[in-house]
């Protein structure tokens, strides 16, 4: 039977409400061994350990709790200690730290990421059967070499493609583009494909040694976005700055010219989108060459803001993070 450790971190699934039909509830108040005894039959799909790491929501996710979640994942690895990782988190940035422990971990073990949007003690809490057939596949060789994955409402998805679509739906979590990596039906796994980009044992990214991430800001377009949002960043030490821009990666010529100022003083630029699907291109509308901008061909902001510190921690200019984003 399979080893698999259970990291639980918090958010919806662990979440306690004061009835079964209320909509207002805590986040992160279920302990871990709370989350594994509600669930019948667990134990029999593994050799299952649980570990509470955090017990939060994961809007409080940081860049600290990052490199603590990927030292003790690496760690868990590097001893063989689990032969695949099962993350409990919140919906709301899950697929932020999925995509960094997709470029972030060496191993071709699984990882994989759940959640709920019902809590624990919610009529018809979704939590239990995701974290069934969470285990499921962190203790299937097939998941191997797949990267981090993201298994909800018995859907599996690439951590690089899901983004969360709903505020309230449990059919919350899509990959727009590429589609499903897989299916779930109460722990028999069905997989579609494989991820086409980089990630873990192929990633050029490591966080080893690493106290802190380089800051990068998300600036949100919209009609008569004022400019000077982009000098403010700059002045508080933004590094990095991801647009989401209007359409494919647009903004105003105003901020245009802000942010080849920005480039000027040495910060990489990155144009994404606030649409939800499809890719932000070079060179269309905005002149990318001129100005030094980076676009962010798949990834939306929240996902570029991710990569984008990755490449600056290791010291990469605009060339080079342009690459980053055609690879990962
Ligand atoms: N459905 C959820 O998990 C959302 C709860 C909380 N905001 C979180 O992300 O942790």
């Amino acid at each position: 039977m399979s080893r698999v450790r259970l990291l639980a971190t918090g958010g919806t699934i662990a979440g306690k409400a004061g009835s079964q039909v209320e909509a207002g509830y805590r986040s992160g108040e279920v302990a871990v061994e709370g989350l594994i005894d509600a669930v019948p039959g667990l134990r029999a799909l593994a050799r299952l350990e649980g570990e509470q790491v955090a017990q939060v929501g994961s809007q409080d996710m940081d860049d600290a709790l990052w490199l603590r979640l990927a030292a003790r994942c690496g760690a868990l690895f590097a001893r063989d200690e689990a032969d695949g990782l099962v993350i409990t988190h919140g919906t709301d940035t899950l697929e932020e730290t999925g995509y960094f422990l997709h470029l972030v971990l060496k191993s071709h073990r699984p990882v994989v990421l759940t959640g709920a949007m019902r809590p624990a003690t919610s009529l018809s809490a979704d939590g239990p059967l995701n974290l069934y057939n969470a285990v499921a596949v962190a203790a299937d060789p097939e998941a191997r070499g797949r990267g981090a994955i993201v298994v909800l409402n018995d859907d599996l998805h690439s951590a690089r493609d899901v983004t969360k679509a709903s505020t309230t739906d449990v059919q919350t979590f899509i990959s727009p583009d590429p589609g499903l990596l897989g299916t779930a039906r109460y722990g028999r796994i069905r997989y579609f494909r494989r991820p086409s980009r980089l990630h873990t044992e192929a990633s050029e990214f490591s966080v080893e040694g690493l106290e802190r991430l380089p800051r990068v800001d998300i600036l949100y377009g919209h009609a008569n976005m004022p400019p000077d949002l982009v000098h403010a960043s700059v002045s508080l030490g933004a590094r990095g700055l991801v647009v989401a821009g209007m359409g494919n990666g647009n903004v105003s010529t105003g901020v245009a010219r802000a942010l080849a100022e920005a480039v000027r003083a040495g910060v990489v630029v990155v144009r994404s989108t606030r649409v939800v699907s499809g890719d932000v291109g070079r060179n269309i509308e905005v002149d990318d060459d001129a100005l030094g901008l980076v676009a962010a061909d798949q990834l939306n902001p929240q996902k570029s803001r991710v990569l984008l510190q990755l490449c600056l921690a290791r010291g990469m200019d605009a060339r080079a993070v342009q690459d980053a984003f055609l690879r990962y």
